[in-house]
């Protein structure tokens, strides 16, 4: 995060969603900065869509209304791009014609030097303990390396909060317990307000954090 900004609270101000004009989710949230929201609820409810939603790229057939707030700034009209927001997804969806550290230095962003870029990507790595994994291909790499490199490039990107969606699913127990720790102290660290969707109960308690059941149009935090 640039040293600036100050750490921003993400308001979910009367969000409805309507998919082909029908009612899908409404929901009223804040998350405060450096915690974690879970978002549960059964498969199919909206729990993806709430994030393309707040990511700003809600696909053709649905529409939203109701304000996005992050640290006080309406984002709801911002495009994608201008919203700041850090996404990470089941998929790492790390480029693979890119190595290691080229996948980093391409989130920082870009009116940053390359020589800045370099060092900025060459911190991250040594962070998660993979600075000897600069010039290998993604494929290459194990599950949890791939985790870890996929949060850093997210972190590079400076965002200003968390979207994340069943991030730790296709990792084993052990891993998935270790990533999920890594990703939450990240969060904390750099006071990052986290929406997370899982289907997983353990997700929720490691979060810490208040839980929201996605159940159609009454949806609560508990
Ligand atoms: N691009 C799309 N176009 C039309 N309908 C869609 C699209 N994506 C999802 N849907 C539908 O919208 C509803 C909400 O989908 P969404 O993926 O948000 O659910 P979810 O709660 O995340 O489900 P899961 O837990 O299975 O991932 C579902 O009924 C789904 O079939």
């Amino acid at each position: 995060m640039n040293k600036q900004e100050s750490a921003a609270d993400l308001v979910l101000e009367d969000v409805r969603i309507l998919r082909a004009g029908q009612p899908l989710i409404h929901i009223a949230a804040r998350v405060e900065p450096g915690s974690v929201l879970t978002v549960m609820g059964e498969s199919g409810i909206g729990k993806s869509t709430l994030l393309s939603y707040l990511a700003g790229f809600l696909p053709p057939d649905f529409s939203g209304s109701g304000r996005v707030l992050l640290g006080g700034t309406d984002i709801t009209a911002l495009p994608a791009h201008a919203r700041r927001m850090g996404l990470l997804f089941q998929d790492d969806l790390l480029f693979a014609h890119m190595s290691v550290i080229e996948n980093l230095m391409f989130a920082v962003p870009h009116d940053v030097s390359r020589a800045e870029r370099r060092r900025r990507a060459e911190a991250a790595l040594c962070d998660v303990a993979l600075e000897n994994m600069e010039t290998r291909d993604p494929a290459t790499l194990s599950g949890g390396q791939r985790a870890r490199v996929a949060l850093m490039r997210v972190l590079l990107s400076e965002p200003r909060a968390l979207l994340l969606d069943e991030p730790f699913s296709r990792l084993d127990m052990a891993l998935r317990d270790q990533i999920r720790a890594l990703v939450f102290a990240k969060a904390r660290e750099r006071h990052l307000a986290t929406l997370l969707v899982t289907h997983d109960v353990r997700d929720a308690e490691a979060a810490k954090g208040p839980v929201i059941t996605l159940q159609g149009r009454q949806d609560t935090a508990k």
